[in-house]
């Protein structure tokens, strides 16, 4: 059976493929290359400043994307396909919130709830963060939070890290 999910696309350092635009535009090529998976739809792509945890070092500002994808995979054989393709474009460390070449999260798989160690769906964060909710809005409006009970599109309306208290600059930076 296929279902519809939801990633969003993360980097913010180079690698030797090149700068981060480069980087997630190669991730979509790969995921597109992917037997047991199809890239729907891609979000233009965001120019962020990264949000960091309290105390830590400056990092270089994120190239930020969405991407709807439908696929056969189970959420954790396409949790683990993502992180395989973290891997191949040079992601190395963990470190929470650090910087890192590539960043894939699982977002929502159809409107699957779950909460594994190694898989919380839908992603725990996403409504929390603008350079999340504002790219999938443009692909997925009308797709209902199953946690939250509304649309992405009324999430968007009001993105928490849009406060003052966490200003966060959105610059488009490229057509898909
Ligand atoms: N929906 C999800 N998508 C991606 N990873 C998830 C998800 N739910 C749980 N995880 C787990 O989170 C762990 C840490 O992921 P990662 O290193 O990408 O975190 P991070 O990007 O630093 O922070 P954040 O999770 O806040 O984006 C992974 O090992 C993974 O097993
Ligand atoms: N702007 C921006 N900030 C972040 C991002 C990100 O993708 N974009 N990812 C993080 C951890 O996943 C932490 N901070």
């Amino acid at each position: 059976m296929t279902e519809l999910c939801a990633i969003a696309l993360g980097s913010n350092l180079s690698s030797e493929i090149g700068d981060s635009e480069k980087i997630v535009q190669a991730a979509i090529a790969r995921l597109a290359n992917h037997p047991e998976i199809e890239v729907v739809k891609v979000s233009r792509w965001y120019r962020t400043k990264a949000i960091t945890l309290p105390n830590s070092a400056p990092q270089p500002d994120y190239i930020n994307g969405c991407a709807i994808l439908k696929t056969i995979l189970n959420p954790l054989q396409l949790l683990r396909a993502l992180f395989y393709i973290e891997q191949i474009f040079g992601r190395e460390r963990r470190e929470r919130w650090g910087a890192r070449t590539l960043d894939l999260d699982l977002l929502l798989y159809g409107d699957r709830l779950i909460d594994s160690p190694e898989l919380v769906l839908p992603h725990p964060r996403m409504s929390d963060r603008a350079f999340v909710l504002l790219p999938l809005a443009e692909i997925a409006a009308d797709w209902i939070h199953p946690v939250a009970g509304i649309s992405i599109a009324d999430l968007a309306q009001n993105p928490p890290d849009l406060d003052l208290s966490h200003p966060i600059a959105i610059d488009l930076v490229l057509n898909s």
